[in-house]
C-alpha cells in the first residue's frame, strides 16, 4: 500500500512540476536539507562593526548544539542521518531544498536525551575544569555578588513590610539571583530589559537605588508611576527598563519590536526580555519567537525556568523538554543554562548578545532554576508542593556559590560579608522609613500622563472617585488627600 502511495505522490510532484513550472525537482547527493534563511541578504546593511564571532574569540568558545535524536532513533542509510532518503531526489522549497524519503516516519515528540545544562562553576562554588566561560574582572565579580545579596536583603524587608501591613503586595526573588543580575551584568546600558515581575536584580544592577525601589513599593509622590501600579512593577526610562505589566508575556512582542526598531536604526544595542515557565504557554510567547526570528531582530529571550507558574509544576506546563527545545522549532538559537550559576549565566548572555547584535538574531536562553519563596505575598506554595522540595532547592542557593567562588579567588573574606550585609539592612531600612513617610500622588495623578486632553468619561471617572472619597473618608488613608 505504502508503495502505491509513494508512487501516487511521485505522480502529483510530476504533474505540479510540469503544470506550474514553480517546483523544480533535482538531482542532489545528498538528502540533508537546508534551510538558507540566515544566507540571505540581511534587511539592513551589516553593521560597522569589529565583529568576531563566538567561536574565534579567544576568550570563550562554544559549540552549536545539535540534538541527537535524529541519530539514535534510527540509523540511516546514509551519513549518520535518520532518514532513508533518495540521494538524487530533493525538492527544493522556498527555504531550503527537502529530501524526498520512501519511508513514513514521523518526528519524535521528545528526545531519548534531554538537552544538556551548561555550567561553569560546581555546586561548591569551583570551576569546572574545561568549562568555558568568560572571564570576569574583580569588580565585576564582586559587584554581581554585592548586588545578589543587595537582592536578598531588600526581598526580605519588602516581604516583612508586606506582611505587617505596610505594603500592598510583594513577590520574592529568592533562588533566582544570579540569573538577573548575572545577566545584567552581561548587558550594556543601552539594551532595552522588557522584565516580567521578578527581575529587579536587573534594575538594581542598572543602577536604580534602595530609595526608588522603596517609593515604588509604598506608591508615594516620589515612585516614578506615582502609585498607579501594584509594587514591584518597577519600570525607568533611565535605566532602559520597561515597565512590568501583570499580564504574563505581553512583554516579549514588545521587545521584538524594540529589537526591531534597534536594527532599523543601526545602534549596537538588543532587547531582552526576561519571562518565567508559565509565559511560555501564553501565545506571545510563541508569536514573539516566529516573529523574531524572521525578522531577524536582535533579542535575547530569557526564560527563568523556576519549576512553578503559581502553582502550577513545569510536567503540567508543558510535554517538551523544557523551553529551550521550542527556539529550534522557530528557528531561534537556543541554550539551556544553569540558572543558579552566576558564571554561566553571565557567560551565556554574553556570547548570546554578541551573536544577536553581530549576526541580527534572535537568541533564547532557558535558565534552569527554583522559585524557593512562595510565588508572592498572595500565596501559601506549602499548600501546592512538599517542604522537602524547598528545602533541596534552598541548599543550592546561587548567592552563596558565587561567594565560595570569589573567596576562592581571594576577592572576598568574612569581614566584607559581614560589613556588606549590616550595611545593607541599615539602608534598607532608612530607604522605607523615608519612603513610607512621603506624600502620596494626589488623586489627580491617576488621570494624567496618558491622554494631552483628558476624555470626558476619564473626567466622569474623576468627579465620581472624588465623590465616593467624600462619601466613604473612613475608607482612604488620610494622607490621600481629595
Ligand atoms: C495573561 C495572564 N494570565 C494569567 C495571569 C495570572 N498569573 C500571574 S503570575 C502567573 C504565573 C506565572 O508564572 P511564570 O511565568 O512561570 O513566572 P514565575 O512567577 O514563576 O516567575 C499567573 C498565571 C496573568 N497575570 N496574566
Amino acid at each position: 500500500m505504502l508503495t502505491v502511495m509513494a508512487k501516487n505522490s511521485r505522480n502529483v510532484v510530476t504533474q505540479m512540476k510540469s503544470k506550474m513550472g514553480l517546483w523544480s525537482i533535482i538531482n542532489r547527493n545528498s538528502c540533508t536539507s537546508s534551510a538558507n534563511h540566515h544566507n540571505r541578504t540581511p534587511l539592513m546593511a551589516p553593521l560597522a562593526r569589529d565583529f568576531k564571532t563566538p567561536a574565534s574569540n579567544s576568550l570563550y568558545s562554544h559549540t552549536l548544539f545539535t540534538p541527537r535524536r535524529f541519530h539514535s532513533i534510527k540509523a540511516g542509510k546514509q551519513s549518520d542521518s535518520l532518514y532513508t532518503c533518495d540521494s538524487n531526489q530533493v525538492l527544493d522549497f522556498p527555504g531550503g531544498k527537502v529530501a524526498f524519503t520512501p519511508e513514513m516516519m514521523f518526528i519524535p515528540e521528545s528526545s531519548e536525551e534531554r538537552v544538556p545544562c551548561f555550567r561553569v562553576l560546581d555546586d561548591n562554588g569551583q570551576l569546572i575544569t574545561g568549562s568555558s566561560f568568560v572571564q570576569v574582572s574583580e569588580e565585576v565579580a564582586k559587584k554581581m555578588y554585592t548586588d545578589m545579596v543587595t537582592l536578598q536583603t531588600m526581598d526580605t524587608i519588602f516581604y516583612e513590610a508586606q506582611r505587617q501591613g505596610r505594603i500592598s503586595f510583594y513577590a520574592t526573588s529568592v533562588g533566582e539571583e544570579a540569573i538577573t543580575v548575572a545577566s545584567a551584568a552581561a548587558l550594556t546600558a543601552d539594551d532595552f530589559i522588557f522584565p516580567q515581575y521578578r527581575e529587579p536584580g536587573a534594575l538594581l544592577w542598572r543602577g536604580f537605588s534602595l530609595q526608588e525601589f522603596a517609593n515604588q513599593c509604598f506608591g508615594n509622590k516620589a515612585d516614578h508611576g506615582r502609585g498607579r501600579q501594584m509594587p514591584i512593577h518597577y519600570g525607568s526610562n533611565k535605566h532602559n527598563y520597561f515597565t512590568v505589566a501583570a499580564t504574563i508575556a505581553t512583554q516579549l512582542p514588545h521587545a521584538v519590536g524594540a529589537a526591531y526598531s534597534l536594527k532599523m536604526d543601526g545602534k549596537d544595542a538588543c532587547a531582552v526580555t526576561y519571562f518565567g515557565d508559565g509565559g511560555t504557554s501564553e501565545g506571545d510567547f510563541h508569536a514573539a519567537l516566529n516573529f523574531a526570528a524572521v525578522m531577524e531582530a536582535p533579542v535575547i529571550f530569557i526564560c527563568r525556568n523556576n519549576g512553578w507558574a503559581i502553582s502550577t509544576p513545569i510536567t503540567d506546563q508543558f510535554r517538551s523538554d523544557g523551553a529551550v527545545v521550542r527556539g529550534r522549532a522557530y528557528g531561534v538559537r537556543s541554550i539551556r543554562v544553569d540558572g543558579n550559576d552566576a558564571l554561566a549565566m553571565y557567560s551565556a548572555v554574553h556570547a548570546a548578545r554578541k551573536m544577536a547584535i553581530g549576526e541580527q538574531r534572535p537568541i533564547l536562553i532557558e535558565a534552569l532554576s527554583y522559585r524557593v519563596g512562595h510565588h508572592s505575598t498572595s500565596d501559601d506554595s506549602t499548600k501546592y508542593r512538599s517542604v522537602n522540595e524547598i528545602e533541596r532547592w534552598s541548599a543550592q542557593d546561587p548567592v552563596t556559590r558565587l561567594r565560595k567562588w570569589i573567596e576562592f579567588s581571594g576577592w572576598w573574606n568574612d569581614e566584607d560579608e559581614s560589613e556588606l550585609k549590616s550595611n545593607m539592612k541599615k539602608q534598607m531600612v532608612n530607604a522605607i522609613q523615608i519612603a513610607e513617610k512621603m506624600e502620596k500622588p494626589s488623586v489627580a495623578d491617576l488621570f494624567t500622563d496618558v491622554y494631552d486632553v483628558t476624555p470626558s468619561n476619564l473626567r466622569e471617572q474623576e468627579n465620581r472617585l472624588r465623590e465616593t472619597m467624600q462619601r466613604h473618608p473612613q475608607d482612604y488613608t488620610p494622607d490621600f488627600s481629595v
